[in-house]
Formats: structure tokens, C-alpha cells, sequence
């Protein structure tokens, strides 16, 4: 998609743009390289390639684009076990659905097409794109381990809003949020859903099949992704606390 030529002015965006600001995500990021061992030189260069990416391919989208197709009532899909149940059983046409990476897979086989995806693109790459080709908005996160991902892919997708964790460049955003179900929540909030409701965000023990394409099978929740779980309750606590929508889940204990 090409944008009119006047989008395509740069601004350095005040760092009050955001309702995470840098200042308020930067001390969890810390925490999260120190914890997780990443490289923020590394989570730099990740957005810059990005950056480039974008600019050469022609198919990234601004902040603007995205604020038209989230409304006021959003359902944020993650990758837990009780996606599958969720999806049987309820109905979800009064919101904007947006899929954290992997759960894609999930609303595909439901017959549900995302209006946005969020992805570090580490789900099942031919899912991203078929939802895709459908309509699905992406937004691509960066960091330091998936340049790789981003160079074989984004050369083949459109309508892209890019994302870092590090400081936040012109046409790459940062709304805050670490793992793609919790950085899918900040997004929605920040660009005006009001009513977000989680659905298959169930953390715990067990790691949603959906959520990597070598995964078979539900599984037993591994040490770097019970971190990245924590992290990513702790970060929805501080947005329930400090963010302006209400936010609920569409609990397990409903499921079966
Ligand atoms: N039990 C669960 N299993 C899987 N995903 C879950 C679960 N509970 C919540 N989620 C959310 O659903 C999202 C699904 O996205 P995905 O599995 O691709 O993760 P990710 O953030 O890319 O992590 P990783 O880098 O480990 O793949 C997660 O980011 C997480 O926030
Ligand atoms: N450097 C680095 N950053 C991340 C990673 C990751 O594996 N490495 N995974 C994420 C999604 O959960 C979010 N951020
Ligand atoms: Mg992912």
C-alpha cells in the first residue's frame, strides 16, 4: 500500500506521545535485558534494520492508519490453551480483533481474520501472510534475535507499523509491552480501545500449541518463556493501574 506523499514526512514524536513513556518502560526494560541476557546494542540494530526495511519496501504504515481500525471495544487473542475453547464459544464481532503472533493460527482455523496482527514473526510465518493477503494489519516488532526473520519477511508483507523496544525511531514505534500478547494490549490502548478483553492469556504451566511452529502439542512451559510470562503479567498489571481502558479476561475457569 502507498501512502500519500505527505504521510511520509518524518517527525521525531515528543517523547510524551505515548502513554508508556520511554521513562516508565525504560526501567522494565532494563530489567527485562538484565534478566533475559539480551543485548540493547543488539535491540538497536534490530530497529534500524527495521527501519530500512521499511523504507526500502514501500509498505509501512504510520500510527495514524492503525488509531482508524482500532475502535473503543478490542479482544486481544494470545496463545494459551484456552484459545481453542474461547474461540468455540464466543462470539467476538463487537470488537476489534487483534492476534498476538502464534494465536493467528488459531482464528484462521475459526474462520476469524484479524483486523491487526502482532508479531516478532517467530509464529507461523505462512499464517501471518495468508491473514495478510485477507486484510490483517501487522505490526512487526524488532529485536535483537530476529533480524534474520525480519530480512526474509518483510520484503513480502504490506500494511506494516514497525515496533522496537529500544528508544523509539521516526517511523518505528515503541508503546511498551515485552512479549507480542502483552505489547498487543499496549498498542490497543494506546491508539483508543477503551474496552479490552484477553482472550487465551492464561500463562501458567502450560504453553499454548499456537505459539511456535515447531510446538505439536500444548506444552510444559520452558525457563525463558515462564520470564517472559512474568514479565508480561507484570507489564498488564502496571497497564490495568495506569493505563485508561478497562481491561478483563475472558477467564479459563469459564472454559469446558
Ligand atoms: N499459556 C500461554 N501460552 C502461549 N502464549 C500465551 C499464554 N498465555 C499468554 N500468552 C500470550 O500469547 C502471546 C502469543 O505469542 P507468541 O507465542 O508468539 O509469543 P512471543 O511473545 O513471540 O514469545 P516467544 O518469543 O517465546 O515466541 C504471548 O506473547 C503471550 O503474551
Ligand atoms: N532480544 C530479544 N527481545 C525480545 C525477544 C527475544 O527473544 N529476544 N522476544 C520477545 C517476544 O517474546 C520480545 N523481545
Ligand atoms: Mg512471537
Amino acid at each position: 500500500m502507498k501512502l500519500a506523499p505527505f504521510q511520509k514526512t518524518f517527525i521525531n514524536l515528543p517523547s510524551n506521545c505515548t502513554h508508556m513513556k520511554w521513562e516508565d518502560w525504560e526501567p522494565f526494560y532494563l530489567r527485562i535485558v538484565r534478566e533475559m541476557g539480551y543485548s540493547i546494542e543488539e535491540d538497536r540494530k534490530s530497529a534500524e534494520l527495521l527501519r530500512s526495511l521499511l523504507l526500502e519496501g514501500d509498505e509501512y504504515i504510520l500510527r495514524e492508519e492503525l488509531d482508524a481500525v482500532i475502535g473503543r471495544k478490542a479482544y486481544v487473542f494470545g496463545a494459551g490453551p484456552s484459545l481453542e475453547n474461547a474461540l468455540k464459544e464466543f462470539d467476538f464481532s463487537d470488537g476489534t480483533l487483534i492476534s498476538a503472533d502464534g494465536a493467528t493460527t488459531a482464528l484462521l482455523d475459526f474462520g476469524l481474520v484479524p483486523d491487526v496482527i502482532v508479531t516478532d514473526l517467530d509464529g507461523r510465518i505462512s499464517d501471518i501472510k495468508l491473514a495478510n493477503d485477507k486484510g490483517s494489519f501487522l505490526v512487526v516488532h524488532a529485536h535483537g534475535d530476529n533480524r534474520d526473520k525480519l530480512v526474509s519477511y518483510v520484503p513480502f508483507l504490506s500494511r506494516i507499523l514497525g515496533t522496537c523496544q529500544t528508544e523509539p525511531l521516526d517511523i518505528i514505534y515503541n508503546f511498551g509491552g515485552f512479549t507480542d500478547g502483552d505489547r498487543a494490549v499496549f498498542l490497543a490502548e494506546e491508539l483508543g480501545a477503551r474496552e479490552i478483553t484477553l482472550v487465551g492469556f492464561d500463562f501458567g504451566d502450560i504453553v499454548g500449541k499456537w505459539s511456535k511452529p515447531s510446538l505439536k502439542e500444548h506444552s510444559l512451559v520452558w525457563e525463558s518463556k515462564r520470564k517472559k510470562f512474568e514479565f508480561a503479567r507484570e507489564l498488564l498489571e502496571w497497564l490495568e493501574k495506569n493505563g485508561r481502558a478497562r481491561i478483563e479476561y475472558l477467564s479459563p475457569e469459564l472454559m469446558d
